[in-house]
């Protein structure tokens, strides 16, 4: 029964006791650098092991054992070493630093195709990076699908010993929010690319640090008509829900990150409200709210104060919003010490803001500024704009996500070792549109949905301005557009602003007029029919996909590559380039590079 499964919950250490003695057991400290700064080790085996994310067991893709993979804790400054062996047998793999700029460590990103070569099945491979900046970061398989077949984990960035952060709390906690399938990805990613088109459809279950519950629910008790049984839990099951445990009048902050292949979320704590304080990384302007909008990719820290009646336990909700929910809340449950966690909270668990109510979540982004201090954006005569144009299309009768007509296809040779060395047979060098065609209709389904396939990057000016303006359209249905989380590596970008229809030159002036302080992001999202206007200093020498983060989506070409510097990287290690055409150079077979 629940209330045995709670009791036992009780006895078990609180997530966020959890999480931290998981980063000391795997990240060992060999030294210090400079300035009280470390250099922290870990050793990491990627491989398929069997779980029950929800109740159901099937293989996910786990690291050292664990699902969700070990959680990372540094301080500003320090280096992270992390050696990571592929045991998967037959797949290469790579992980990607979600948030991290990786400034002058390019190769370290994480990236197939981009910054290194798929780690094959029995090698290893060491990323060495450091952490320049406080904030709630995660990492994940940036390799096929793999971030769905369950390659994430938490990272979390302390500022530096002696700093301190601009809001003050008590303790915290970790959620990491994703949504899981019953079908393998191998099997969704080969349903993606078939003719006719399998669609992977919604989520069997949303999880919460990898829990969630399938066939059963915890909320049915308050809901006599409900159609799932209540769950009957023991205590030790790998899907039972968290239980976070606070004292009454304290400030809790909540770390939240979402590694969500398709869905977009709201997280809300029932009778609590919560105060906003940091968004990918990047302090915001503090502001209260009853529930948070939480798209894949973006990641926020919200305060909340234990100051509900004390005698009460309550839900913490997560459901989905942008799309047509097909798959029930996860629940976690707040825990008012000394109650039993075994006892369950009176109100039921909040409910999940209606899913296509735009105003509601345009709202909400429309809240999110730079804290008071925050660097402001370069003015605004911009050196380049670049205008991604979302679609919808068919190749050969395959569906296919393009930008400006173009569906990304990731080469075999990395960029970054190809630009290094000159391979110009690596990629597509016509660059693509840095626009689309001014009459076209982006309220109805392309005229002619053909589009083609390409692999040609985005080459930028080193430390120029660059906006973008993201433009969403109508897919291939009629009167249909979905939401798209666009996440840039490598930097973060100031949100000049959102607006609804076709971006009409000046539109983004608007948004400077009203007085908005725009918040600094590295993942920004684009609402159905309209645009998301954004600013970046291309300062950071490398090759950075920009991309939808629906796992699906960048699977079907819904991504761009963007270059900047890389003559300025003193050397590309040979590690990252055993593959392709640098792999030949490399051994002497093949093109010779010019520098
Ligand atoms: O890429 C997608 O494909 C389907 C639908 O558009 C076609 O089945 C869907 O909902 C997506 O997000």
């Amino acid at each position: 029964m629940v209330a045995a499964a709670s009791t036992l919950l009780l006895r078990r250490l609180p997530v966020h006791h959890v999480l931290i003695v998981i980063a000391i057991a795997c990240l060992v400290v060999v030294g210090p650098s400079c300035c009280g700064a470390k250099v922290l080790t870990a050793q990491w085996d990627v491989e398929y092991i069997f779980w029950s994310p929800d109740g159901e067991e099937h293989m996910v893709m786990g690291i050292n054992g664990e699902f969700p993979g070990p959680g990372l804790r540094a301080r500003v400054g320090d280096t992270l070493q992390v050696n990571v062996t592929n045991k998967l047998h037959t797949e290469g793999v790579v992980i990607h630093w979600h948030g991290i700029r990786m400034k002058g460590r390019p190769w370290a990103d994480g990236t197939a195709s981009i910054s290194q070569c798929a780690i094959a099945p029995g090698e290893t491979f060491l990323y060495s990076f450091t952490v320049d900046k406080a904030g709630t970061y995660f990492y994940h398989g940036h390799y096929g699908m793999q971030r769905s077949a369950g390659l994430y984990g938490s990272l979390i960035v302390d500022v530096a010993e002696g700093e301190k952060e601009p809001f003050e709390y008590d303790g915290e906690f970790n959620l990491l929010l994703s949504d899981w399938w019953h079908k393998s990805v191998h099997e969704q990613e080969v349903g993606l690319s078939s003719n006719p088109f399998r669609w992977i459809n919604e989520p069997q279950s949303l999880l919460i640090n990898g829990r969630g519950q399938y066939n059963c629910s915890l909320a049915s008790r308050y809901n006599s008509s409900a159609a799932l049984p209540e769950c009957s839990l023991g205590g030790g099951e790998q899907w039972a829900p968290n239980v976070l445990k606070v004292l009454p009048n304290k400030t809790y902050r909540l770390r939240i990150a979402s590694t969500t292949s398709l869905a977009s979320l709201n997280l809300a704590i029932g009778g609590h409200n919560v105060t906003v304080v940091e968004a990918d990384g990047n302090y915001v302007q503090p502001f209260s709210t009853t529930d948070v909008d939480i798209y894949s990719g973006e990641t926020y820290s919200v305060l909340f104060t234990t100051n509900q009646n004390p005698d009460e336990n309550y839900w913490i909700s997560v459901g989905v919003r942008g799309r047509l929910p097909q798959t029930p809340q996860a629940l976690a449950l707040v825990n008012y010490l000394p109650n039993h966690a075994s006892k369950f909270p009176t109100s039921p668990p909040p409910v999940t803001p209606q899913w296509d109510d735009y105003n509601r979540s345009k709202a909400f982004s429309n809240r999110i500024q730079g804290l008071e201090g925050t660097t402001p954006p370069p003015p605004a005569d911009y050196d380049r704009r670049i205008m991604l144009l979302n679609t919808q299309n068919t190749i050969d009768g395959l569906t296919v996500w393009a930008i400006n007509n173009v569906s990304l296809s990731f080469p075999p040779t990395p960029y970054l070792g190809a630009l290094k060395y000159g391979i110009k047979a690596a990629f597509d060098q016509t660059p693509p549109p840095d626009t689309f065609p001014d009459w076209y209709d982006i309220m109805s389904p392309p005229a002619n949905p053909n589009a083609t396939t390409g692999n040609a990057i985005y080459t930028l000016d080193f430390n120029s301005t660059v906006d973008v303006i993201l433009q969403n359209a109508n897919t291939l249905q009629p009167n249909d557009s979905e939401i798209h989380p666009w996440h840039m590596h490598g930097h973060n970008f100031w949100v000049l602003g959102y607006g609804d229809g076709k971006f009409q030159r000046g539109d983004e002036k608007l948004f400077e007029k009203a007085g908005r302080r725009p918040p600094l992001k590295n993942t920004a999202v684009i609402f159905p029919f309209g645009w998301t206007a954004l600013r970046f200093v291309a300062d950071n020498p490398g090759a950075w996909p920009f991309h939808c983060h629906i796992e699906p989506h960048l699977h079907m070409g819904m991504g761009v590559v963007i270059a900047e510097g890389v003559e300025f990287l003193a050397d590309v290690p040979r590690e990252t380039l055993s593959c392709g055409l640098t792999g030949m150079m490399f051994s002497g077979n093949g093109e010779e590079g010019h520098n």
